[in-house]
């Protein structure tokens, strides 16, 4: 793949690029297979970061990611907005309306945003919008205000994509069950997976799932959560050991409401920067049968992403 560049903006300091020479990976995905967790980054040069965001990153374009999907065998992708774009969708929009169909988005908006830019969202293939509660990845958005928004946007049949830290679950609780869409929360709400899977925290997390049937997760990024590695580098086949119990948990309790994504570029690493064919070769770890791994892959990024294609 082709260096990432950064244009006329100065990364965050000790800001780690993507890894630019992924291995081919030995876990053959099925057809049509969505990268349901992606994100474009600019270029800053044709869609500067927001004033707003709490990182500058290294530019991660469209092209850049459609040759990582092409790499790695997947048909599609789910682009979503990341936190140093703020509420500036073109870049997102600009890769899903060049993505030829293979591509939908999920946005970040405000509440000044008009039916007009929604409908004109929808038509260039985005289907959800994001609610970010990291708070080193953005500011306090009131929650009367995110409710509103999710009102607004049931109406296009889109969903709302959740982002939090585990330890915040109890106090979010009462705002995301009353959401009225279907909810997809990202990289199962980060578990501290140094805890035991079957104590509290996590008890609380399959809870929130298991009485909630709109809820569904991301299975991704092992290399956020990961404490012991190992890390998917130099061929590594038996990556981030102790995310597997966490993630395979979710996978076999709730077969159709989870969805697995690469999460390129993978922002804000601090450790080391994973190869993505060897992230492809952690997913049967945590769909061990090829029935769970059509679910995760295919059938359920499909319902949610393209229903109109799913018969
Ligand atoms: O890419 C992710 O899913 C996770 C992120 C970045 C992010 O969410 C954003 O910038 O919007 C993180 O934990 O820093």
């Amino acid at each position: 793949m082709s260096k990432p560049t950064t244009g006329d903006f100065t990364k965050t300091a000790g800001w780690m690029d993507w890894y630019t020479g992924p291995a081919k990976p030995t876990f053959k995905v099925p057809a049509g297979a969505v990268d349901a967790h992606c994100h474009v980054f600019g270029p800053g040069a044709e869609f500067p970061y927001a004033p707003e965001r709490k990182y500058t990153p290294c530019d991660a374009s469209k092209h850049q990611l459609y040759a990582l999907r092409d790499h790695l065998g997947f048909a599609r992708n789910v682009v979503v907005q990341a936190t140093c774009h703020g509420a500036d969708n073109r870049a997102m929009v600009d890769a899903l309306v060049s993505s030829g169909g293979k591509a939908r988005g999920v946005a970040t908006v405000k509440r000044s945003v008009s039916d007009a830019e929604l409908q004109a969202m929808h038509d260039a293939g985005v289907r959800g919008v994001r609610f970010n509660f990291v708070k080193r990845l953005v500011d306090f958005t009131p929650k009367d205000e995110l409710m509103e928004i999710a009102s607004r946007i049931a109406k296009w049949g889109w969903h709302v994509v959740i982002y939090f830290e585990a330890v915040d679950l109890p106090e979010l609780w009462d705002f995301f069950t009353a959401l009225p869409t279907t909810v997809v929360v990202d990289h199962m709400g980060r578990p501290d997976v140094s805890l035991p899977v079957d104590g509290p925290q996590f008890a609380l997390f399959q809870k929130f799932m298991r009485e909630h049937k709109n809820v569904w997760s991301k299975v991704s990024c092992p290399e956020r959560l990961s404490v012991t590695g190992p890390k998917a580098l130099n061929g590594e086949q038996n990556a981030y050991q102790d995310v597997i119990p966490f993630a395979k948990r979710i996978v076999e309790e709730f077969p159709d409401r989870v969805l697995w994504g690469t999460d390129w570029p993978h922002p804000n690493l601090k450790d080391h920067m994973p190869d993505d064919g060897l992230l492809v070769d952690f997913i049967p770890h945590i769909a061990p049968t090829a029935e769970l791994q059509k679910k995760l892959l295919v059938d359920n990024p499909m319902r949610l992403y393209w229903p109109e294609e799913v018969a």
